[in-house]
């Protein structure tokens, strides 16, 4: 299996709704995730993530296009197609009543999964969870509800493992716990798509990275080749207090920081380092120190989403 999911031509259009016109939140998407990968699925409000999400998960209907999930076509071989993908969801509704076991058992029957296939255990304690195993769902904590979301997607053992936001308010320590249980599961072959909101995390965590903005793909590409994409650096002086700012080569711009510091920002493919230095010294600031910062994701995705 080279690709764990290939979308094309893929549609959604909402359906006008009293005063509501219709819709079109995915306007003919193609895209293909590579088995194996940590695939970032990135894009402001609104862009169409949960939209795609919610049509691998067979839970929206598409208006047009063609999925293929773990090389079944979802409208071909629906049941094949659902079994290869797990989905931990951003709400955290579940039933009150019932245990951290309970639930776990009654997904896995949802799911077929046949008795002596289960391993309820085993997902407990991968999640955290076993000694809360027979407690009442109304007593977990929100971390320990959305640790037993995560258990609940995978009972089923799905080669792709979908998580919505799984990180939205929650604390660094279920954060880490939750991107640690993320690498074990890839370390073992599954292939996880995610969206988050927390571009450094998709930075860290993503080998690929995709972006969609008003239902269409603007990018897709491997996180280090995308970060490379951006004509920017920034050059930021310590300058040993405020002085005037000499005019700098067309396209550079300076801003004072809060710390104080100088950042010159700049396109490197037209200006160099030294030619800024040469223009600031010659301008008579003052150089005490100098570090650079290369581009982050965040730089690059408000780049790619910025409407033109
Ligand atoms: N059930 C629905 N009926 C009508 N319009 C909808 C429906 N669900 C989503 N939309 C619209 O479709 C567009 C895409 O929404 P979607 O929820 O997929 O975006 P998103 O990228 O997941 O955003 P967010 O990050 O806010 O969750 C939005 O304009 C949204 O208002």
């Amino acid at each position: 299996m080279t690709n764990a999911i290939e979308i094309s031509g893929l549609r959604k259009v909402y359906a006008a709704q009293g005063n509501a016109p219709a819709k079109e939140a995915l306007k003919g998407v193609d895209l293909a995730i590579p088995a194996g990968s940590i695939f970032g699925l990135l894009g402001p409000n609104g862009a169409g993530k949960s939209t795609m999400i919610n049509i691998l998960a067979g839970l929206v209907n598409k208006t047009a296009g063609k999925v293929e999930i773990w090389g079944f076509d979802q409208d071909v071989n629906p049941r094949q197609s659902r079994a290869a993908i797990g989905i931990m969801p951003q709400e955290l509704n579940m039933d009150p009543f019932f245990t951290p076991r309970a639930s776990l058992e009654v997904q896995a029957g949802l799911y077929g999964v046949a008795k002596a296939d289960r391993w309820t255990d085993e997902l407990l304690e991968l999640v955290g969870l076993t000694d809360q195993a027979n407690a009442y769902a109304r007593n977990l904590s929100g971390g320990m509800r959305r640790r037993l979301l995560l258990a609940k997607a995978l009972v089923h053992r799905p080669h792709i493992l979908v998580l919505d936001e799984p990180t939205a308010g929650v604390d660094i320590t279920l954060r880490e716990m939750l991107w640690n249980n993320v690498r074990k599961l890839n370390e073992a072959g599954m292939t996880i798509i995610l969206t988050t909101h927390y571009l450094e995390e998709a930075e860290e965590m993503c080998d690929e990275i995709a972006i969609i903005n008003h239902g269409e793909l603007v990018v897709r590409q491997g996180t280090r080749d995308l970060l490379a994409r951006t004509d920017g650096k920034t050059l930021v002086l310590d300058t040993g207090g405020r002085v005037d700012v000499p005019s700098l080569p067309e396209g550079a711009r300076a801003d004072w920081r809060a710390d104080g510091r100088l950042a010159i920002t700049y396109p490197p493919s037209t200006i160099r380092a030294d030619a800024l230095l040469d223009a600031l010294r010659a301008g008579g600031v003052p150089i005490v120190d100098v570090a650079t910062e290369q581009p982050d994701l965040e730089d690059v995705f408000v780049e790619m989403t910025r409407d033109r």
